[in-house]
């Protein structure tokens, strides 16, 4: 990402097996959905959005899910921001989800703008994933969630892709807004964000379990 203005964003599509992934990131591009695509492939994508007054180029990586840990790690290191994706009709995706959650935390802290997709909400009939499931991952990523379907309309792929950008430009802002800080300085900073972040868990998990005492 460029250091002083948004000229660019280097996004990282994440999820389980057949979840959408590259549904999502050919439909975003080419505004089709072919319904059949290579499984398990990595791919990386370029894509330049031109608006009324400037242009944002795009590197999108459309990543498969088997991939070795230390190729998880690099990715997230790279990443400007991230999707991560489940398919509501598949529970394991949402587990999946689960587990890249807890990865892009411990590498990343809070400072990785994430946007959650829960996909194939034209299956509803199918659905193995609830609503409170999806409300609690939301919640435990602290980020927004959007339940779309990448095979029936391009409206939501646009939106998901909206939020993801102004939450890029927010933390470049952030960043930019920052005194500049030694290498040390920035880990303990992420580390205290995790800190921080667990406290958070901790305490809501307290609130709660002491609500249900008083009911
Ligand atoms: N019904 C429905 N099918 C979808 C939707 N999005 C994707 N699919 C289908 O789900 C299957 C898997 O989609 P992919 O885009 O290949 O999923 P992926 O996450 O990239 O898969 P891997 O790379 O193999 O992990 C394909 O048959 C898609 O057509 C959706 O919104 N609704």
């Amino acid at each position: 990402m460029s250091q002083k203005r948004f000229t660019g964003a280097k996004i990282l599509v994440l999820g389980g097996s057949g979840v959408g992934k590259t549904a999502f990131t050919v439909r975003f591009i080419t505004k089709r959905y072919i319904g059949d695509y290579a499984p398990n492939t990595e791919m990386l994508y370029t894509h330049k959005m031109v608006g009324s007054r400037d242009e944002v180029n795009l590197e999108i990586l459309d990543t498969a899910f088997d991939m070795p840990n230390e190729t998880l790690e690099k990715h997230v290191r790279w990443a400007d921001g991230c999707l991560l994706i489940y398919s509501v009709t598949d529970k394991d995706s949402y587990q999946a989800a689960c587990a890249l959650k807890d990865n892009l935390f411990q590498q990343r802290g809070s400072d990785l703008p994430v946007v959650l997709v829960s996909n194939k909400h034209d299956l509803l009939t199918a659905k193995t994933v609830s609503d409170d499931e999806g409300a609690n991952l939301e919640d435990d990523l602290d980020c927004p969630r959007f339940q779309i379907s990448v095979a029936e309309g391009q409206e939501g792929v646009n939106q998901v892709m909206e939020e993801l950008l102004v939450l890029i430009k927010r933390e470049l802002v952030k960043s930019l807004a920052a005194p500049p800080s030694s290498p040390e300085a920035n880990v303990s900073g992420m580390e205290k964000k995790s800190r921080l972040y667990y406290m958070k868990k901790a305490f809501k998990k307290r609130v709660v379990r002491s609500r249900s005492d008083i009911l």
